[in-house]
């Protein structure tokens, strides 16, 4: 895996045959190993209202494939959306762009900055004050005291939070600390913008205001990749959707071509594209369909 995050100038993402997967019980809960095994094997087969969860496979150590030889690249202006049943791989892959987790299967090449919108927590102490908690990121991202101030400025005015941006963060019900959370994570400009749909929580009058402020956010961005579960703000935010399927790249082209192809395989009123093994042809070698966007 390489990354490189220096340079200003355009940035892209190669992500070529990667693969990740979780070690979750060893040999010595073969039963319990043999229970799980079964049940998944029950469940696949069932149609796309009962899938979850990556493959799972192993004799001593019984291993999830969150990902399984996924590729594509990604480059300027590409806003791209991850959707896909519960467990398909979704945060796993935006983690591993991240640089969270790492595997010496396949290879990832990043090139840009890049800023991960994974949790609305991170690196905040709910002992201190919202207010602390602010000069905590400043002095932490070493900003100089002029943008220090501007962040502070910035960031109390859009949390909106009243005399709590005073108070211990732990005293903050969770849609308070997401507005803290999300004010503070939205002030770095990257230009690689990971998310995780986190960010949609909160109030309506909240999520407008987040929109544009994340609308803002991805235009300074050159590439952004989100997941979520809402169709409408993926058709809103994205131009290209990667359809993930038990850790793999099912589908990957224009948003609402993907998100029709998806809900249609969900509902089960149209059959989903076959698996790369029934396909006599196929549009690649490595199981994915791909659709061009002109
Ligand atoms: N830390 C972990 N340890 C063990 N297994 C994990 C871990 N993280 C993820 N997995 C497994 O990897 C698979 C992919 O999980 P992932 O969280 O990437 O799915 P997802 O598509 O984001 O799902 P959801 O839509 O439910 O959030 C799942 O089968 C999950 O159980």
């Amino acid at each position: 895996m390489s990354t490189n995050g220096s340079e200003r100038d355009a940035p892209f993402i190669r992500l070529e045959n990667f693969s990740l997967s979780f070690p979750v019980l060893h040999g010595s809960a073969r039963s319990l190993k043999k229970s799980l095994l079964k049940s998944v094997k029950r469940s696949v087969g069932r149609g796309m209202g009962h899938q979850v969860g990556g493959a799972v496979h192993g004799d001593d150590v019984l291993l999830v494939q969150a990902l399984d030889h996924v590729s594509f690249e990604a480059g300027p202006g590409e806003r791209i959306g991850l959707i896909g049943h519960n467990g398909a791989g979704k945060s796993t892959l935006l983690r591993a762009l991240a640089g969270i987790y790492e595997s010496s299967v396949g290879s990832l090449t990043l090139h840009g900055e890049t800023h991960a919108l994974l949790d609305p927590m991170a690196g905040m102490n709910r002992d201190l004050t919202g207010r602390e908690n602010i000069r905590l990121f400043a002095r932490y991202n070493d900003l100089e005291r002029v943008h220090a101030v501007a962040l502070e400025r910035d960031v109390e005015s859009f949390a909106g939070l009243g005399a709590f941006i005073d108070l211990p963060v732990r005293l903050y019900s969770s849609g308070m600390a997401v507005r803290l959370g999300f004010a503070l994570a939205t002030a770095p400009r990257p230009q690689i913008l990971l998310m995780d749909e986190w960010f949609l929580a909160g109030d309506q009058h909240f999520q407008d205001k987040a929109e544009a402020r994340l609308t803002d956010l991805v235009a300074h961005a050159d590439i952004m990749i989100v997941t979520s579960h809402s169709m409408p703000i993926l058709r809103r935010w994205c131009t290209r959707i990667l359809w993930m399927e038990h850790g793999r790249v099912r589908m990957d082209g224009p948003a609402s071509i993907v998100i029709d192809t998806y809900l249609d395989a969900v509902a089960g009123e149209t059959p989903a594209p076959a698996p790369a093994e029934e396909r006599t042809k196929g549009n690649g070698s490595d199981g994915q369909d791909r659709l061009t966007s002109s």
